[in-house]
């Protein structure tokens, strides 16, 4: 009988790979970021988002996560450079988070968690459709912002934040209009980058991670009004991966 992943004892992390057997493969997110393994890349481009707010549609709060879905019907919110070739296609965002301030984030740097990961999923649509892309190592990128807990947050969270805390119905999406989740990045762009997986069942190994050295700012008392869930995955083996950074 089907019983649902997720992140209790028995049904979280340590159990996926009996359903998701890639779970225990040898390129899986997330992982720790530690300075001396870290490799400085200086062939490493820039990445640009060039995001249109009206792409914007849903936002749901299902209790365990957040997300906000995007038309991604054509190019109309792309993710280009870095470490990418061509443009990726914006999809939906949505938020890993703790049950206290001192963790929540999935990658780790330097042995430090944040409160929060914030994770922007792009597509390759040089692939027919989402689905047929995250069977390719190149077909996913995910932009991941660390969320920080302080006393000066950043107002733009306030608008997603607040709309996350007004939807407690579960399972429905409540409309999310024009919304550039670009007002989100910190300033910034520092990035490391390396080759992994999605952090959640089923675990496809088809992400190209973006991760964003410098966190944005929120507000205790914003991260209090979060469902108080864990729904963070702990790090993975790195096995023979290289991280890149674009910074010395
Ligand atoms: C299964 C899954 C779906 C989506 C859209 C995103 C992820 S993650 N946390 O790897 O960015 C996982
Ligand atoms: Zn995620």
């Amino acid at each position: 009988n089907y019983y649902p992943w997720g992140y209790d004892s028995d049904n979280g992390p340590d159990q996926w790979h009996k359903n998701y057997p890639i779970a225990k493969g040898r390129h899986q997110s997330p992982i720790e970021i530690n300075n001396k393994e870290v490799h400085y890349d200086r062939s490493l481009l820039p990445w640009f988002a060039s995001y249109d707010p009206g792409a914007a549609k849903t936002i749901l709060n299902n209790g365990k996560t957040c997300r906000v879905v995007f038309d991604d019907s054509f190019d109309r919110s792309v993710l280009r450079g870095g470490p990418l070739a061509g443009v990726y296609r914006l999809r939906q965002l949505h938020f890993h988070w703790g049950s206290s301030d001192d963790h929540g984030s999935e990658h780790v740097v330097n042995g430090m968690r944040y409160a929060g990961e914030l994770h922007l999923l792009h597509w390759n649509p040089k692939y027919s459709n989402y689905l047929d892309a995250v069977r390719r190592t190149d077909g996913i990128a995910v932009l991941a912002i660390f969320l920080q807990v302080g006393k000066t947050p950043k107002p733009e969270m306030k608008r997603i934040l607040e709309e996350i805390n007004a939807i407690k119905t579960k399972g429905k999406e409540a409309p999310f209009p024009n919304f550039d989740p670009s007002i989100l990045f910190p300033k910034s762009h520092d990035y490391w980058t390396y080759h992994g997986s999605f952090t959640t069942p089923p675990c496809e190994e088809c992400i190209t991670w973006i991760i964003l050295r410098e966190p944005i700012i929120v507000s205790s008392d914003q991260m209090a009004k979060l469902p108080l869930v864990d729904n963070w995955r702990p790090t993975q083996p790195r096995y023979f991966r290289m991280v890149s950074a674009s910074f010395l």
